[in-house]
């Protein structure tokens, strides 16, 4: 594929967030190559995640929004395709290459209840909306009395089930959804009533971070995305999902991790609970980066996230959670 030739087509999921965000990725591969409005172009494509309707944690296996993207990829019928860092399974696939890890948005979770209340003002026993189990297990480790609600469906639909915040049933007192989807869909003013620090909702490994993949073999095209790369960014989430690697945890397992680059060292926290949120393991560590190339850099993150998982494991973290179990990873 030569781009000052032909056009280079981006592979999408059809929701208004995957559209939003390979938008915002066309254009930043327009600002730094010159080229034209119809040299790049979009192509949406169905993934399993989008079609089914059961709950998420119900899904179990990992990828459900990244392997039809992927075949797209393999096909030809796209040359990049952009995720959502968070649904990317650890495991890389063969032939494809993350090219470009651009700068992260807010990686925070973001409590979005009725009449703006925070996580402590919410009554007693309030109902609470998330399939996700990382988000359930730390709003209930904070507040036991809540009762959690699984639910799924893309923005608009959450959002519709707290009342004031979108059409739809209003049955429930609060949702948490990232604050980075919101930001980026240009509604986190209206419904975000608690942005939730990170010591008490740890977001998931690469949450609000975006991942841009491509064949490994288009060479050319390679070169041209590392220009979107964000290298704070890419060591953060590389450590992140490092760890969740080591852990053998998929998407669904109750764990949070959050790299952060201060200077040049690199910090790594995480946390692993039990799903009822009572019991937990926090752990941190940090790494000097130096100046080293970047592929010492890129290893000092991945042995950053190998420490952590390590350590986690060796306290009971996998019994803990029940890592393991959504993989076929160790028993
Ligand atoms: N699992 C769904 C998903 N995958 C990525 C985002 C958007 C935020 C991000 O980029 O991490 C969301 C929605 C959410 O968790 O609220």
């Amino acid at each position: 594929m030569s781009a000052a030739t032909s056009t280079v087509r981006i592979g999408t999921r059809g929701s208004a967030l995957a559209l939003t965000q390979t938008g915002h990725v066309a254009d930043a591969l327009r600002a730094t190559t010159g080229w034209e409005e119809e040299q790049v172009e979009l192509v949406r494509v169905r993934t399993e995640g989008d079609v089914l309707t059961g709950s998420l944690a119900s899904l179990g296996g990992t990828g459900v929004f990244v392997v039809a993207l992927r075949e797209a990829l393999l096909m030809g019928r796209c040359d990049l395709a952009v995720h959502s860092l968070k649904d990317l399974p650890t495991a890389e696939a063969p032939a494809l290459t993350v090219a470009a890890v651009p700068r992260r948005e807010d990686p925070r979770d973001a409590l979005c209840a009725r009449d703006g209340l925070g996580l402590m003002d919410l009554p007693a026993g309030a109902t609470v909306g998330t399939g996700s189990p990382r988000r359930a297990a730390q709003l209930l480790a904070s507040r036991p009395d809540l009762q959690v609600v699984d639910i799924r469906g893309n923005v608009g639909t959450r959002l519709g089930r707290v009342p004031g915040l979108g059409d739809g049933p209003g049955d429930l007192d609060a949702v948490v959804l990232a604050a980075a989807g919101l930001r980026r869909l240009d509604l986190d003013e209206g419904v975000v009533s608690e942005l939730l620090d990170p010591t008490v909702l740890c977001p998931a490994p690469g949450q609000g971070a975006l991942a841009i993949e491509c064949r490994t073999e288009d060479a050319e095209l390679r070169d041209t995305l590392a220009a979107l790369d964000h290298e704070p960014t890419r060591l953060a989430v590389t450590a992140e999902r490092t760890l969740l690697a080591d852990l053998e945890a998929g998407c669904a397992a109750p764990l949070g991790a959050l790299g952060t680059l201060d200077g040049d060292r690199l910090y790594l926290d995480a946390v692993v609970l039990r799903p009822d949120g009572g019991a937990q393991l926090r752990a941190s560590s940090s790494v000097q980066l130096g100046s080293a190339s970047r592929a010492d850099r890129d290893a000092a993150a991945r042995g950053l996230g190998s420490e952590l998982a390590r350590r986690l494991l060796a306290e009971g973290a996998a019994e803990l959670a029940g890592l393991g179990q959504h993989q076929g990873g160790t028993p």
